[in-house]
């Protein structure tokens, strides 16, 4: 009777988890109740006996094995140890150049190995004349233990698919010594990892080989697993591999067929370096399958994969279904998980991994811009180029100046700082003394820039002072300004609008001269002042740095030739140039509608000249330019680079920022007409959204059959007891349905989702942060907040209803930052800066901490310095107490707003 595994642990003096494990690491899977076979004891003999003992045991088992197999065996293991066959003919072939172009020495040898048994085995099936049952067992034993043996040795490659090969051997050897030997084998057998290996046996080609051999065509299988399952058929076909004893060489027709191709090239189709071919072809169209379910079986193991692809080298076939990988592509801007992993040609899945491992989460659709792309493409070893951007019929061609073309221009200079540090009185004190005195004749007007001459060279001055205009501009792409000059009071110092200013000058690349003006007043420290800058990045020339730092006086005139001037030594620096011979291209600085006029556009010229005639294209409008003035009000007929102008014959008010283009007249009109169409539709997507207050319009007029909402508050608490409730309301007209309900604040991406579904949000006790305020202005996304759950059902219900009352309306006045808390015995005063708007003693207050509301109240009081004051405006600092509530603290924001009546309509 077969021996247990719990037998043969006692019989071995080791415990039973020992038999298993050292089982598994032949592929053969155990239990305690296993049935060895002999494949197994031969494994557990290697393991688990001595050398001595294995030697003589060998001998006594020369009754089953011969010596001649027993040669052959040894024989495999030296091929296995030296990666290479010294005696096995056939294993030598396998060193033809076909293989020996094969890099992977290592899966070559294993390679070898696999044929030097699969060659012994054939030679003991021909040589051996022993009992069929025994022979085959024997063959299926050693087979097995052999490859068992090489994925001993190469513990790494037991996943391979040489592992797998083997293993299918293996279990081939043993589904062969199943059936052939123990055909009538105890149903338990049936169930253990051999029956198992009997089934994948099936669709190994090992096993096929095996079944074609035992029955001497393909495509046995179902006789074979018909075998395992019926007893009958079963004992029929040990019967079968008995009496068939003889024709042996039959039964393993198709090795041994493959060992005679081997042996002679000249049979061999494949030609030379074909020794593993020919086994391999014999049996290709089961590899595929088999590659196919091996796939699946182990499609988390890429080692196998890997190896999988070494095989089939060795076996110097064309890998099978080898993909085609480009070797370069194109990508646009951005692209889509889904269309990268196409033009990859590779798997979605892949792709994701590859940017989930360098820290990017993506999901099939998302979008991923070209620089991510060409991170993850040169991980793939697929080279990038960028897609040419598709052509925007909105857009006018850009003109490239050549170097030559280049000619020197005024540079244009932005005067930037802090409130009352003297902006305008200095640029009224330059206009005066370079403007007025030195340009006789002319009324000066304001056309948002103007020029002045000194030493015989122009400089031109944004006339709107602050960094509004500055980030205005900017905000259109376009940049005016060449040069900042940053003006900082002597006796105030920094302050918290010097610091955006240098910031702003900064992020735009724009280089400061730093003006300290008011060196004239009493307290005037201008080293202080260059102490403060270097905080900031700005360290004085005469501190060694790189700023210029020139002390003036708007109200004395110091310092202003000295100003000027180092203007236009950075100027000289920075060699601004363009190229004046062509179509001129400039920036709206302002526009209005001049009732006489019609529409009015101030314009700086950047490149090329402007001049009376030319066909412009200025945003949206388009016209002829009929009239130019000059800041002097003196009409002009061309505009150079750095120019200011005013121009008239425009058939719409362009904005600020908008870029002017000189260009024929057709293209000015088609390129108006497309830009006022985006412009349209743009702006109808965004009127279409829906508002709490139009929300019973919408719904009367069939527009609206669901009400989107978004719901966000305090704690999950809330937001679910909302949405609940929101969603119970009922109305035959509409359905509520919540696309997002969370906690936090409001934030941009809440405003993104409203727009983009056109939902409402509701908010309870949260506030929207900063770029959400915005967002929501700009995509007219309805946001509203409440303290009480039952005033944001009765508004959505009334508003469906149409009987939304609406008698006051919140206006928010401004907000202040929390920097510091200063405790007094009375209370605790809030050390706010004002970032926007005004703060007034009467306001109603929210304090919101991480966009929470967690108090809604009045103010106490408002001190500057040490005197109570009515209102703060933004840019400057006070001290809040806030009425009976004492939580403040550092980073909290405090929202002033007052509601304000609405006129009936
Ligand atoms: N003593 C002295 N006072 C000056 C000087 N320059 C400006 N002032 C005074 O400082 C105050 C603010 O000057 P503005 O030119 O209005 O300052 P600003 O920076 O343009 O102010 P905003 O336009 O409010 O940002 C005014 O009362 C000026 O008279 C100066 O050089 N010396």
């Amino acid at each position: 009777m077969t021996k247990r595994v719990y037998e043969a642990a006692k019989e071995y003096g080791v415990s039973a988890k020992a038999i298993i494990k050292t089982l598994e690491e032949h592929n053969i899977k155990a239990g305690n109740f296993t049935g060895i076979d002999d494949t197994m004891g031969h494994i557990l003999d290697k393991s688990f006996k001595s050398p001595k003992k294995m030697e003589k045991q060998g001998v006594d088992e020369s009754n089953v094995m011969t010596d001649t197999t027993r040669k052959i065996n040894d024989g495999s293991r030296s091929n296995q140890m030296k990666g290479q066959s010294g005696n096995v003919k056939q294993t030598e072939s396998a060193q033809k150049p076909g293989h020996a172009d094969n890099k992977d020495r290592q899966n070559s040898a294993r390679r070898q190995t696999a044929t030097g048994n699969r060659d012994g085995q054939n030679s003991r099936n021909t040589q051996n004349s022993r009992d069929g049952r025994n022979n085959r067992n024997t063959q299926g034993n050693r087979d097995g233990q052999n490859r068992g043996m090489q994925s001993n040795r190469d513990g790494q490659n037991r996943n391979t698919q040489g592992r797998d090969s083997q293993g299918r051997s293996t279990q081939s050897s043993r589904d062969g010594q199943n059936r052939g030997a123990q055909g009538n084998r105890d149903s338990q057998s049936r169930n253990t990892p051999n029956s198992r290996g009997g089934q994948n046996n099936r669709s190994t080609p090992a096993n096929r080989n095996g079944q074609n051999n035992r029955s001497g065509q393909p495509g046995q299988n179902a006789q074979g697993s018909q075998n395992r399952s019926t007893p009958d058929k079963k004992n029929d076909s040990s019967q079968q591999n008995r009496t068939n004893d003889g024709k042996r060489t039959k039964y393993f027709g198709r090795p041994q067929q493959g060992s005679e191709n081997r042996n002679d090239p000249k049979k061999n189709k494949r030609g030379p370096h074909t020794k593993n071919n020919t086994a391999v072809k014999a049996s290709r169209p089961h590899t595929l399958l088999s590659n196919v379910l091996n796939k699946g079986k182990n499609k988390n193991n890429r080692h196998n994969q890997r190896n999988q692809s070494n095989q089939r080298d060795i076996t110097g076939m064309e890998p099978m279904r080898k993909k085609n990988y480009p070797e370069a592509i194109t990508l646009p801007e951005t692209i889509i998980i889904k269309d990268f992993a196409e033009k990859l040609g590779r798997e979605v899945a892949e792709v994701i991994k590859k940017l989930l491992m360098g820290g990017i989460m993506v999901t099939i659709n998302q979008e991923i811009d070209f620089d991510t792309a060409s991170l993850i493409a040169d991980e793939f070893g697929v080279t990038v180029t960028k897609e040419a951007p598709p052509e925007d019929p909105t857009e006018i061609e850009e003109i490239v100046d050549l170097p030559e073309t280049l000619k020197g221009r005024p540079p244009v200079v932005t005067i930037m700082g802090h409130v009352d540090h003297g902006k305008t009185s200095l640029l009224d004190a330059i206009r005066q003394t370079n403007v007025t005195s030195h340009e006789a004749g002319g009324i000066t007007q304001h056309i948002g820039a103007y020029q002045v001459r000194y030493n015989g060279r122009k400089i031109v001055f944004m006339d709107t002072p602050g960094h509004e205009a500055f980030t205005a501009m900017r905000a259109r792409g376009a940049q005016v300004t060449d040069i900042a000059v940053l003006v900082v009071a002597a006796d105030d110092g920094v302050m918290p609008q010097t610091i955006e200013s240098i910031n702003h000058a900064k992020s735009a690349g724009v280089p400061i001269i730093v003006a300290i003006n008011k060196i004239d007043k009493e307290g005037a420290n201008p080293d202080h002042v260059m102490q403060q800058l270097t905080e900031y990045g700005l360290v004085s020339e005469d501190w060694g740095g790189d700023t210029i730092v020139v002390p003036v006086s708007a109200h004395k005139k110091i310092g202003l030739d000295e100003l000027l001037e180092n203007i236009l030594v950075l100027a000289e620096v920075l060699d601004l140039k363009a190229n004046p011979d062509r179509p001129a291209q400039g920036v709206v600085i302002e526009a209005k509608l001049d009732k006489g006029r019609g529409p009015v556009a101030s314009v700086l010229i950047q490149k090329g000249t402007l001049h009376v005639g030319d066909t412009i294209i200025v945003g949206t409008c388009f016209g002829k330019v009929r009239a130019m003035t000059s800041e002097r009000g003196e009409r002009v007929k061309k505009a150079e680079p750095s120019i200011p102008v005013e121009i008239l014959g425009l058939n719409e008010v362009p904005e600020a920022g908008d870029i002017l283009n000189a260009t024929d007249e057709k293209l000015a009109r088609t390129v108006a007409d497309k830009r006022l169409e985006k412009k349209r539709s743009s702006e109808l997507h965004v009127n279409a959204k829906v508002t709490l207050d139009d929300l019973f319009n919408q719904i009367q007029q069939g527009e609206l059959k669901e009400l989107s909402l978004i719901v966000k508050g305090d704690v999950q608490g809330s937001v679910e007891a909302l949405s609940q409730s929101l969603l119970a309301i009922k109305s035959d007209e509409v359905r509520i349905a919540i696309v997002h309900a969370g906690v936090g604040a409001i934030t941009e991406s809440d405003i993104m989702l409203a727009s983009a579904s056109n939902a409402l949000i509701i908010g309870f006790n949260v506030r929207p942060d900063a770029s959400a305020r915005k967002a929501a202005e700009h995509e007219n996304v309805d946001m509203r907040t409440y303290r009480v759950i039952y005033d944001a059902i009765n508004d959505v219900e009334a508003a469906i209803k149409g009987m939304l009352e609406k008698k006051y309306e919140e206006h928010i006045m401004g907000r202040a930052e929390v920097r510091k808390i200063i405790t007094t015995p009375k209370a605790i005063v809030g050390g706010s800066y004002i970032k926007e708007g005004k703060i007034t003693s009467a306001a109603k207050i929210r304090l919101i901490r991480n966009g929470i509301v967690i108090h809604e109240g009045e103010i106490d009081g408002l001190r500057r310095f040490k005197d109570d004051v009515k209102e703060v405006a933004a840019g400057y600092e006070c001290g809040i107490t806030l009425e009976k509530y004492r939580d403040i603290k550092e980073g909290d924001e405090i929202e002033a707003y007052e509601m304000v009546e609405v006129a009936a309509e």
